[in-house]
């Protein structure tokens, strides 16, 4: 019995403790999967696979919501066969996660071109066909797939984007090459080894204490507004980052900057989204827009904001509600901002 499951079941008969002991063998048993290239080559024979096409996610429809279909090793070696690929392409597969019972989780993509091993695309309508489900673009997808689905996609696809662009080593020009899992790849020339990155982006919910802020891009759907978000500039703090943001985008100086929680958001590629809450200094409220970045901003007081959480499907609005206040959907990081800030001054107005 190896180390980590004798740790699994000595925690597991602690009943308070097994939530623990099952996430640190996870941890380890992935960590271990990312180091040791034989141990996740024999992970690939025992694991199930997520299929992408050109980056599009292949799901199945079931009534109004999306199934994300896991291929076992031999329904993937029987695909490719029927597409005249050998097993050798199985190992072009990116580690995504791994079940408690320690069952590997890969996502491989048949409809990129890897231009070193020279391997082609496969054709999407017959593997549809072959699959029973369709290689559908994410951004679609999004609001019919559960979000433990939706997590799990959105970190696959970033791994393998990633891959896809990093295919050249940027110093000697060669091809790079991955690792088994697909947590690093290597140049053999110039011996550079580089790491799949996410882009650190500020997103802040400015207050001055009765309203938030909230700003559009024109890019956004009509009647949508979200809190401040920019990338951080090299060399940048999270607080200068925040800063500097608010002030170019609304000509406004903020304090009491309160971290509130992080997501990886792959739009338009890998962000790491670093949500804070922050003031203005009393009486300086006055907004500039900046509309090189934004096309509007605007302050709106508690009753506007509740009323726009409480709308339902806030996407898609009644004729009647055309010109109605729209926030971010519930999977987005500004949501949830804008949701502890109406909650903390609910509170705050009840207890006062
Ligand atoms: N999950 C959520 O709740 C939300 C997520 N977001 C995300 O936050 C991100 C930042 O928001 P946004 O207001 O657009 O950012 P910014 O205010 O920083 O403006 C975007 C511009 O920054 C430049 N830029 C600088 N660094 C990068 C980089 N690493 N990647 C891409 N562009 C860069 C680009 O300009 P140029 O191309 O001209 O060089 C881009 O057009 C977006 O990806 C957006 O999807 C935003 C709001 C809510
Ligand atoms: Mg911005």
């Amino acid at each position: 019995m190896s180390l980590y499951c004798r740790t699994f079941f000595r925690r597991k008969s602690f009943g308070c403790y097994r939530l623990l002991s099952t996430y640190v063998t996870k941890a380890r048993y992935l960590f271990e999967l990312k180091e040791d290239e034989e141990a996740c080559r024999k992970a690939q024979q025992t694991g199930v696979f997520y299929l992408f096409h050109d980056l599009d996610p292949l799901l199945q429809a079931s009534g109004h919501r999306y199934l994300v279909p896991r291929l076992s090793r031999a329904e993937l070696e029987g695909l490719l066969g029927k597409f005249g690929q050998d097993s050798q392409r199985i190992e072009d597969s990116v580690l995504v996660g791994c079940s408690e019972q320690q069952e590997a989780w890969f996502a491989l993509d048949l409809g990129l071109e890897s231009v070193s091993a020279s391997r082609a695309s496969l054709p999407k309508s017959e593997m549809e066909a072959e699959l029973g489900g369709s290689f559908i673009k994410l951004r679609q997808a999004l609001f019919q797939l559960n979000s433990v689905d939706s997590s799990l996609l959105f970190t696959a696809q970033a791994l393998l984007r990633w891959h896809d662009g990093h295919q050249f080593c940027s110093k000697s020009g060669q091809p790079t090459q991955k690792n088994m899992a697909g947590s690093k790849r290597v140049c053999p020339s110039s011996k550079i080894i580089y790491y799949p990155q996410m882009a650190p982006v500020v997103i802040t919910l400015v207050s001055d204490g009765a309203r938030c802020l909230l700003a559009r891009q024109s890019s956004f759907p009509k009647g949508l507004y979200s809190a401040l978000a920019g990338f951080c500039d090299i060399g940048e703090s999270v607080e200068e980052a925040v800063h500097r943001e608010v002030a170019e985008e609304v000509g406004l100086e903020v304090e009491n900057l309160q971290y509130s929680a992080s997501q990886h958001w792959p739009f338009p590629n890998s962000s790491l989204m670093i949500a804070c809450h922050a003031t203005v200094k009393p009486g300086h409220t006055e907004i500039q827009v900046n509309l090189k970045e934004l096309e509007a901003a605007a302050w709106f007081s508690l009753d506007e904001v509740t009323t726009a959480l409480r709308r339902k499907g806030s996407l898609a609005l009644q004729p009647s509600e055309a010109s109605s206040l729209l926030l971010p959907p519930k999977l987005a990081i500004a949501h949830h901002l804008i949701k502890k800030w109406v909650e903390t001054l609910s509170c705050s107005s009840l207890a006062a």
